[in-house]
């Protein structure tokens, strides 16, 4: 399998007037095709900085970054923002719905300005939610407010699916659930699949797992055996 992500002595100083923070420290990775990879380090470990360069999103201050064979770090802002609309779909911890649309009308917003989109019905279905569709987001619980917004970031059919977080504000029980749909969306659709945790419980499902510590990767594995969501617990 070819890499997805390429990362050359990545650094990132977040320069806040009198306090610089090197948030990255010369990070060297690499993310394989169809894989899902679980970033897991101690807040503040530059998890989620990595994921908004990789997602096209915020700048390195230095080093290299390649989505296969686009170097992501010589690009403008603007070619940066047609990167993350044409390969890119974000799931965060807060869903980002839009209140006033129903689950439907949320995944449409998408669906409307995708080149090759899945029908906003089809997308739904693939989260189990084919029988929520037109339900509101306050309508919905906090799982299937997540489930619409995975919807959403699949319905145009990305390459990558980067996720910070995306079990964060669920119980056990709902995490799972998402989990779940983040492992079928990887298993059934090939969407190469990066997601951080706080939770190391769930590196269990990866297939490779990535250790941040103080902007530097700490040590990386690879499972050999997957486990299953639902036997994952914490
Ligand atoms: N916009 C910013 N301005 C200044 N410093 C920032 C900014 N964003 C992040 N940082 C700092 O960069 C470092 C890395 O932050 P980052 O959010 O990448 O860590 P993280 O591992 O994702 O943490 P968490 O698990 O708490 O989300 C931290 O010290 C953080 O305070």
């Amino acid at each position: 399998m070819g890499a997805v992500f390429r990362t050359q002595g990545l650094s990132k100083v977040y320069d806040t007037g009198d306090l610089k923070v090197r948030a990255l420290d010369g990070v060297d990775l690499e993310l394989f095709s169809g894989e899902l990879a679980v970033l897991l380090g101690p807040s503040g470990s530059g998890k989620s900085t990595l994921l908004n360069i990789l997602g096209g999103l915020d700048h390195a201050s230095s080093g290299k970054v390649w989505f296969r064979d686009m170097d992501l770090s010589a690009m403008s802002d603007r070619d940066l923002t047609l990167y993350r609309r044409n390969h890119v779909g974000f799931v965060f911890q807060f869903y980002n719905l839009v209140a006033s649309l129903t689950a439907r009308e949320n995944v449409h917003l998408v669906t409307d300005v995708a080149p090759n989109p899945m029908r906003a019905e089809d997308a739904l279905a693939q989260v189990g939610l084919d029988h929520r569709m037109d339900h509101f987001p306050a309508e919905l619980s906090g799982g299937e407010q997540q489930r619409v917004a995975i919807a959403r970031a699949i319905a145009k059919r990305p390459e990558v699916l980067l996720c910070d977080e995306p079990t964060g504000a669920l119980d056990s029980k709902t995490g799972v659930q998402v989990l779940e749909v983040l492992r079928d969306v990887n298993d059934r659709l090939g969407t190469s699949t990066v997601v951080i945790t706080h939770n190391a419980a769930i590196r269990q499902m990866a297939h490779r797992v990535v250790y941040f510590l103080d902007g530097r990767i700490d040590r990386m594995e690879v499972n050999d055996a997957r486990m299953a969501p639902s036997d994952i617990s914490w």
